[in-house]
């Protein structure tokens, strides 16, 4: 729907989902005039389908008042000085490794990377924001709804950074939306990064010397090289950024979740929106919109040179991967760092081809809010000589 309506009927038109008024922007001063400039009278997601407790108490659910201070409270916690801290940065170097050596120690290259990407976005967010250690999570046998069991058991003890402020059933619900929310949205996004990587020998090669040229000659990114690297004095290989960025345009895996509700009747670049009309962005649309990405199917990281965007807000109403304004996505800077370590490591590690059972193209499939490949990524995995 966000892929094909748009092309059919023009940058605005609505319908109706039940006796929902929806209303789909693709035109992108519209979009910046709802989501960034007039945000107030734009400020919540619609209420959710689901009105199941604790989830509605979550900051993804909130509204209001109470979202805004749910919010502030949890923000402090995931900025980048937050999120590059030693501690989480070794949450992340040491799940990334451990995957790495179970890809090393299985008898075929094959690798099914969603798999993979799953077991590694599941263990740092169980761990960095969960207080949740499962030592199986990079096994085949991990069973994730035990895990998501003891996720529900250890909810309260695991936001406790919160508990002063929060009442129980919030304490609760921001619990499982951080799972829900960091898990596979990142798991996938790196999925499709190391798809394109694996169709474009070219890119992964440039990908490979930018990190041996800015400090990763060794075996092993050591924790002083990546603190040094992403911490102190910035991070010095962009073209990681460049393909992360890349990837997540070309395969947003968020395909409908940002949307938000007029709190008053008001007209808009001629438009009227009635009060309780559901604005939604359609993000894989402008992501592929030939206007605003020539070739918008072709991957290419050097569009996210830092020279090549202004930084504006029209830039960054043209990338919505996460979304746009105050309820931008929290975590954007956790999936970043996890997503330069990621590939980065990965690329230093295996030479990553396409292999026989690699879907080409790739099909999705979008069964709640998140496109997944319809049957999984296999990808052929050559670990490099040292
Ligand atoms: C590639 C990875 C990710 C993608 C593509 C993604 C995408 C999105 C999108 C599209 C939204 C809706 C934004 C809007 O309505 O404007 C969102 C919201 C959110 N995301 Fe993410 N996300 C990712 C990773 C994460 C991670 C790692 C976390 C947590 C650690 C996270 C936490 C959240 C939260 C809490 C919200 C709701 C914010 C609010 O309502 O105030 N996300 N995300």
């Amino acid at each position: 729907m966000n892929v094909v309506m748009p092309a059919e009927y023009g940058n605005h038109f609505g319908y109706f989902l039940g006796d929902r008024p929806i209303l789909m922007i693709s035109d992108l001063d519209v979009i910046q005039n709802i989501f960034l400039k007039n945000s107030k009278q734009f400020k919540d997601r619609p209420k959710f389908f689901l009105n199941a407790k604790p989830f509605v108490s979550s900051v993804l659910a909130l509204r209001g008042e109470r979202w805004r201070h749910v919010r502030r409270l949890m923000t402090p916690f995931f900025t980048h000085h937050k999120i590059s801290s030693q501690e989480i940065t070794d949450i992340v170097v040491n799940s990334v490794d451990t995957c790495i050596l179970k890809i090393m120690t299985q008898k075929e290259q094959i690798v099914k990377v969603d798999d993979r990407m799953q077991s590694i976005t599941l263990d740092i967010i169980c761990k960095c924001g969960l207080n949740m250690y499962d030592k199986d999570v990079h096994e085949d046998n991990s069973q994730l709804k035990s895990a998501a069991k003891e996720f529900m058991a250890s909810a309260h003890n695991s936001v406790c950074f919160l508990e002063k402020k929060l009442e129980k059933d919030e304490l609760t619900g921001n619990a499982l939306i951080l799972l829900l929310a960091a898990y596979d949205t990142t798991s996938m996004g790196l999925t499709y990064a190391f798809y394109c990587l694996a169709k474009h020998q070219d890119i992964q090669n440039t990908l490979r010397e930018e990190i041996g040229l800015h400090g990763y000659q060794s075996r092993y990114v050591d924790m002083n090289t990546l603190r040094e690297e992403i911490g102190l004095h910035g991070y010095q290989s962009r073209y990681v950024d460049m393909v992360w960025s890349e990837s997540l345009r070309l395969f947003p895996p968020v395909a409908t979740f940002a949307q938000r509700e007029a709190a008053e009747d008001v007209v808009l670049n001629d438009i009227f929106i009635q009060k309780g009309t559901i604005v939604q962005l359609p993000i894989w649309h402008i992501n592929h919109d030939p206007n605003i990405w020539p070739e918008p199917h072709k991957f290419n990281p050097q569009r996210f040179l830092p020279e090549n965007s202004d930084g504006d807000d029209r830039a960054r109403a043209a990338f919505l991967t996460f979304g746009l304004g105050p309820r931008t996505c929290m975590g954007i800077e956790l999936a970043r760092h996890e997503a330069r370590y990621t590939l980065s490591k990965m690329v230093q590690k295996f030479r990553i081809e396409t292999c026989a059972q690699t879907p080409d193209p790739l099909e999705l499939i979008c069964p709640t809010e998140i496109l997944y490949p319809k049957d999984g990524l296999y990808l052929r995995f050559i670990p490099l000589n040292e």
